[in-house]
């Protein structure tokens, strides 16, 4: 499990960390992990030029420490210090010593284009608010150079707890952060500016608590969920899952989410729709019925919505059943809020940013600002789970506080027709094999972004090419 915590936990563990070691200790080891990590991507250190952009905290100091160590192995190293009567002492002293030298902001330019390689410490998780003036027009020569640009800590201007970027912030090739992952670097919008991430260990571990902000399942974690059949399994046992989806104008959405949920575990999946031949015609294994969802035989969880079109009875029915449901597409719209909020069974909601926007009542580039914000907050309004898709697919657990899980593992290529059908299908399986919302929600994105990943190898796919797919992603996870 991948785990990122917000700054004020940090914080107070740094404090307990330090009071067992030695005064220093902690920024020399972050120098230390940071230097290594520059002399990694530059290949060579001797003869390189490297820039470091200085701000007036120890986010600096980190850079100039780190600063100095490349100086010592042979690079040209210049600070630009943004506020030289408040520079950090020790690491200004070391970087002198080393031989670096220092300018003022105005020299910036200058030295920027020339340089292999530029170290951002700005600031890290002691920023406020966006990028001041001065450190946003560094920000803009940064952006405008060549050279690789490693962030120290976080990139310089985004909000550490929340992943949100006000204004300006810098735009990073690598991001050494120090002790654990912070929020901000694993989602979106601030992700994209860590470009990628290297944890440098500095002890904090033992200091951390149990409960993270945010935790993203690796393959082990994830193997460990997968509901697999043993010797006692039968169909029923492993789980029926109801698909309510598809109608007349897009009977494509029903065979899709089948499609899914046949890949998800459950050990049958019963269909219910206008679209019954058409999903027969492609997959003879479902179980199709012509009735509602109340008379259509027992399921250990249902799926409603894709391409449901203005079905609005078949969704309320599925409502009032006693087993976990997932409402996704055009269910979400047609979900009575308080009838959602009254269920005693587990449900899990799968917006994209434009359906989560309009259940929340704002503009979608909101929640596209504010992802876990807005996963949180849809989480408590419907006390359910709240997988919120995306470029990081977050989940948050119903009532909204908790851990919120970040999944990563999706590529840009899933932004395509019927994606999210396929998904709602396999997550929706997930909980008919017995999982909990938060880990069918979890596990589903996971596996779903890595089928993408397999099927789309660098180049378009469809919907069914990913749920075709998805069976190489079960198996590579339990390799
Ligand atoms: N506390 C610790 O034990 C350790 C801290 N380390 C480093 O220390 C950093 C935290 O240091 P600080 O607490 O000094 O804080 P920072 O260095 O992150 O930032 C604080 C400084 O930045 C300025 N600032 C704040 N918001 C700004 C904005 N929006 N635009 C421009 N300037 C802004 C403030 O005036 C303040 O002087 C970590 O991110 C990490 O890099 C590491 O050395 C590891 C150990
Ligand atoms: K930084």
């Amino acid at each position: 499990m991948r785990t990122a915590y917000r700054v004020e936990t940090v914080r107070r563990a740094e404090r307990e960390l330090m009071a067992r070691v030695p005064e220093g200790a902690l920024m020399q080891r972050a120098a230390a992990g940071l230097a290594a990590a520059c002399a990694d991507l530059l290949g060579r250190v001797y003869g390189r030029r490297v820039v470091l952009l200085v701000g007036s905290g120890d986010n600096g100091g980190d850079a100039l420490y780190a600063g100095a160590r490349l100086a010592r192995r042979g690079a040209g190293v210049t600070a630009v210090l943004l506020a030289p009567e408040r520079t950090h002492a020790g690491g200004l002293a070391a970087l002198r010593r080393a031989g670096g030298h220092t300018v003022a902001p105005a020299g910036a330019e200058a030295v920027v284009r020339r340089a292999d390689l530029v170290l951002d410490g700005i600031v890290g998780i002691g920023g406020k608010g966006g990028l001041r003036p001065d450190a946003a027009s560094l920000a803009a020569i940064v952006a405008e150079a060549r050279a690789a640009v490693v962030a120290v800590d976080l990139p310089s201007g985004v909000d550490a707890d929340t992943g949100e970027v006000h204004g300006s912030a810098i735009r990073a090739d690598l991001t050494v952060t120090f002790g654990t992952h912070k929020p901000g670097l694993l989602v979106d919008p601030a992700r994209e500016y860590a470009g990628s991430v290297r944890l440098v260990d500095i002890g904090l571990g033992g200091e951390l608590p149990a409960e993270p902000e945010l935790a993203a399942l690796q393959h082990a974690d994830v193997a460990a969920l997968l509901p697999v059949p043993g010797g006692e399994s039968d169909k029923y046992r492993r789980g029926v899952v109801g698909i309510a989806a598809g109608s007349a104008r897009y009977p494509g959405a029903a065979v899709l989410a089948v499609a899914g949920a046949l890949r998800g575990g459950a050990g049958a999946v019963r269909y219910v729709g206008p679209a019954g031949d058409a999903v027969v015609a492609r997959f003879p294994e479902t179980l199709v019925s012509d009735q509602g969802p109340r008379q259509a035989g027992r399921v250990q969880a249902w799926v409603v919505g894709p391409g449901a079109g203005e079905d609005a009875q078949t969704v309320a029915e599925v409502l009032a059943a006693e087993v976990p449901v997932l409402i996704d597409a055009d269910g979400l719209r047609l979900a009575d809020a308080d009838a959602v909020r009254g269920r005693t069974a587990p449900t899990l909601m799968t917006p994209h940013a434009g359906e989560a926007a309009a259940l929340l009542g704002v503009a979608r580039e909101e929640v596209e600002g504010a992802r876990l914000r807005s996963a949180r907050e849809l989480a408590a309004r419907y006390r359910a789970t709240v997988l919120l898709k995306g470029s990081t697919t977050l989940v948050a657990d119903a009532g909204g506080a908790g851990v919120v899980r970040v999944n990563a593992t999706g590529t840009a290529w899933l932004a395509t027709a019927g994606s999210g059908d396929v998904l709602s299908g396999l997550a929706g399986s997930l909980l008919a094999a017995g999982l909990s919302a938060l880990d069918a929600g979890s596990v589903g994105a996971y596996l779903h972004g890595l089928a993408g990943r397999f099927a789309a190898d660098g180049a378009p796919v469809g919907a069914h090419d990913v749920a075709a797919a998805v069976a190489g992603a079960w198996r590579d996870v339990r390799r």
